[in-house]
């Protein structure tokens, strides 16, 4: 081998928690000539939803991003369906996150589980924190309406629920039928038309990621139609991808919410030497590199590699 430097690498990481029904977290880093992007879209999408995902990377390696307003960007620790203990050592070990992420609707779990993961969190993080959760589209609107009340007096007060419900619709009905914030999620990125949400008046808040959304300019012009406050989240992506939504959030108008950003703690190992971890609640607006010139230095094995190549040309072709 040459010693010119890869301009394509894959990584592959174990997760310490499982998250969203995956246990290994995958994808390609890109350089070009303003950086490097991460494209890493979930294994289960397919060629055409998997297209924004690569329009971001390449956003991130031969244009760069636009000029930062500031130059931390809060964040909230996301906390997995997991017990008590866990949740609220999560919360001691976030670098100081003063707003807690807890997911709920866990396919097998209970409410008294959920309830019990919340009243952690809420100890873990003092009264002055901010508790929010999401579920991930799981419930239909009566769950929803039943569960809410419920888990709000567990966390002592919820910041907003995210995604209750799948459908705009239920989203709207459960904002008029009891007094916790919505935030759209799914609703957003998997949706033809995300201005819906607005139309009917559906959430008090909207979750942006670059990833799907196809870019940090896609996303600042949906910030501005959609004219809802934004929180920046995670694909839980490597910091190569993190750097991206940290430059969403640092670019935006107003920030008025910590965002989901805090993501990198569920990797095993990162993409980069200096990831973006949160310190003081914040994470540093920056840019980083992959911390090796190979894949196999970044984890992945000759076939994951291939895997990634081939999904790379099928997305750009
Ligand atoms: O928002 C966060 O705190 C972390 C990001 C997160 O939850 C997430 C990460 C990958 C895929 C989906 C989601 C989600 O918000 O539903
Ligand atoms: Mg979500």
């Amino acid at each position: 081998m040459t010693d010119v430097p890869a301009d394509l690498l894959v990584y592959s990481t174990p997760l310490r928690q499982r998250f969203r029904g995956i246990d290994v977290r995958d994808g390609v880093l890109l350089r070009g000539d303003a950086g490097w992007g991460e494209f890493s879209p979930f294994w289960d999408y397919d060629a055409d939803t998997s297209r924004p995902w690569l329009a971001a990377a390449r956003e991130a390696a031969d244009v760069g991003w636009p000029t930062p307003l500031r130059d931390r960007v809060p964040v909230n620790v996301t906390i997995p369906a997991v017990g008590p203990d866990d949740a609220a050592r999560l919360v001691r070990e976030s670098g100081g996150c003063r707003t807690a992420k807890v997911k709920v609707a866990e396919p097998g779990q209970d409410v008294a589980q959920e309830q019990a993961r919340l009243e952690a969190v809420r100890d873990a993080l003092g009264p002055e924190g901010a508790v929010r959760i999401d579920a991930n589209a799981a419930w239909d609107l009566g769950t929803a309406l039943d569960r809410l009340p419920l888990l709000d007096r567990a966390a002592g007060g919820l910041e907003y629920a995210e995604q209750p419900c799948a459908a705009v619709a239920d989203l709207a009905a459960l904002r008029r039928r009891q007094h916790v914030p919505i935030a759209a999620d799914e609703s957003i990125r998997r949706a033809a038309d995300p201005m819906a949400v607005r139309r009917a008046d559906a959430a008090d808040v909207v979750v942006l990621k670059v990833q799907p959304l196809g870019g940090v300019r896609a996303c600042l012009r949906l910030a501005e139609e959609v004219g809802l406050p934004v929180v920046v989240s995670s694909a839980l992506e490597s910091s190569v991808g993190i750097a991206a939504g940290v430059a969403l959030a640092a670019a935006l108008p107003e920030l008025p919410y910590a965002c989901g950003l805090a993501t990198v703690h569920l990797f095993e190992r990162d993409a980069v030497a200096d990831p973006l971890l949160p310190t003081d609640g914040a994470l540093d607006v920056r840019r980083v590199v992959p911390r090796a010139a190979s894949s196999a230095g970044l984890g992945a094995d000759d076939a994951t590699a291939r895997r990634w190549r081939a999904r790379l040309a099928e997305v750009a072709g």
